[in-house]
């Protein structure tokens, strides 16, 4: 399994992998990430076994970084060729991020298929490197034969993990658990898996604005965001660097506001409150709006610009706020688009993969 840099690549392989471990209990799994990266820490919490790779993605501009990608490079093709011979994997998958790049590239050396799985509309560069030789391609968006051959596409959803797919807790107890008034109204805040900036200078601006609403305050600020963001800790409001419990944070929510990845995005489909998204206009072919765009043009979420906020945030929000129906509306609008069966469907695919390769030996 590889996959990883944020979030958004290292949970669908975790999400894929719990599947593939509960219809063959007695499977081995290997993930291979970045040595620096998230995944070297949030993998091995998820209970699976992680091997990093000394490897980095280009940068746009002019830097020493770049001028050790050839070295780097080296490194991890060598390394993933060795990891590839002592674990000897029947199949392999990629969910995106650059440390997939040598290591299903040393698989296919070996013969080994692999299956691509790309959470968003715009294809990351990594998979579209990867695609002439991967055995299938698992998508969430039509279209995609721009970046991928067209009989490699199977379109199933982003998998999500699946304690996110059925969320059995009850809400008031989600509140308690995060020392929250019951009875109150909960915001939970997202920026995405590594927070974001604009979104923490907005709440920051607009915490009285919350407190006179009444609302409790979920806040997931991000780890680089943490050491300045921690000081608006209160009694209505939780500061986090990360939520490790996510079925808790979207259980405690009466509201969202959130970054709009693919993943997240999926995962506010199932859950189904009420959400504004506060799309990134910093990623590749700004991906993010169009995310958040899909769900507004079927009524079923509220998006706000960055360059927006400050002239539209307060009102768009009092009329959320303002609204049950509207609450309503937009909660059963959302949660039709949800796809509950991807990670299942993403691993049929590897299923037969996995037979067509034991009827040819
Ligand atoms: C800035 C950037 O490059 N963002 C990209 C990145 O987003 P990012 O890494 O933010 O990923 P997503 O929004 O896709 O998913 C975030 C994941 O992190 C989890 N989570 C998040 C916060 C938290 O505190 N705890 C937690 O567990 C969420 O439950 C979710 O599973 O990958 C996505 C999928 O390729 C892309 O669509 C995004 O554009």
């Amino acid at each position: 399994m590889s996959g990883g840099g944020t979030g958004g690549h290292i949970y669908p392989a975790i999400a894929i992998a719990n599947e593939l471990k509960c219809r063959y209990a007695d499977a081995e799994f290997l993930f291979v990430g970045a040595k620096d990266k998230m995944e070297m820490e949030k993998v091995p919490q998820a209970g699976y076994t992680i091997k990093g790779l000394w490897i980095s993605g280009l940068q746009r501009k002019l830097t020493l970084k770049n001028v050790m990608f050839p070295i780097k490079l080296i490194s991890s093709l060598v390394k993933a060729r060795n990891i590839v011979k002592q674990f000897q994997p029947d199949v392999a998958i990629g969910t995106g991020g650059f440390a997939s790049g040598p290591l299903l590239k040393m698989a296919a050396r070996a013969k080994v298929p692999y299956v691509l799985q790309e959470q968003n509309s715009y294809a990351g560069i990594t998979n579209k490197l990867l695609a002439a030789k991967a055995h299938k391609i698992c998508v969430a968006y039509d279209g995609m034969h721009r970046f991928f051959p067209k009989e490699k596409i199977v379109k199933t959803g982003n998998p999500v993990r699946s304690d996110l797919v059925e969320i059995s807790i009850d809400q008031q107890q989600a509140k308690v658990s995060f020392k929250f008034d019951a009875k109150k109204p909960v915001l939970l805040v997202l920026g995405g898996s590594l927070g974001a900036r604009r979104i923490n200078q907005l709440v920051e601006k607009e915490l009285s604005f919350f407190a006179t609403l009444g609302l409790q305050l979920l806040w997931q600020c991000g780890k680089f965001y943490w050491e300045e963001y921690q000081k608006y800790e209160s009694e209505d409001v939780r500061v986090r660097p990360f939520l490790n419990q996510m079925d808790y944070s979207y259980a405690a929510a009466d509201f969202v506001i959130s970054r709009a990845g693919a993943g997240s995005v999926s995962e506010l489909c199932l859950v189904g409150k009420p959400t504004i998204f506060i799309p990134s206009p910093n990623v590749a072919e700004d991906h993010q709006t169009k995310n958040a765009k899909a769900l507004v043009n079927e009524d079923a979420a509220i998006m706000i610009m960055e360059k927006e906020l400050d002239a539209q945030f307060q009102n768009h929000f009092k009329n959320l706020l303002g609204s049950e129906v509207r609450q309503n509306q937009l909660s059963k609008n959302i949660k039709r688009l949800a796809l509950p069966k991807a990670t299942s469907h993403i691993v049929d695919e590897i299923e037969k993969l996995l037979l067509s390769k034991t009827a040819t030996h």
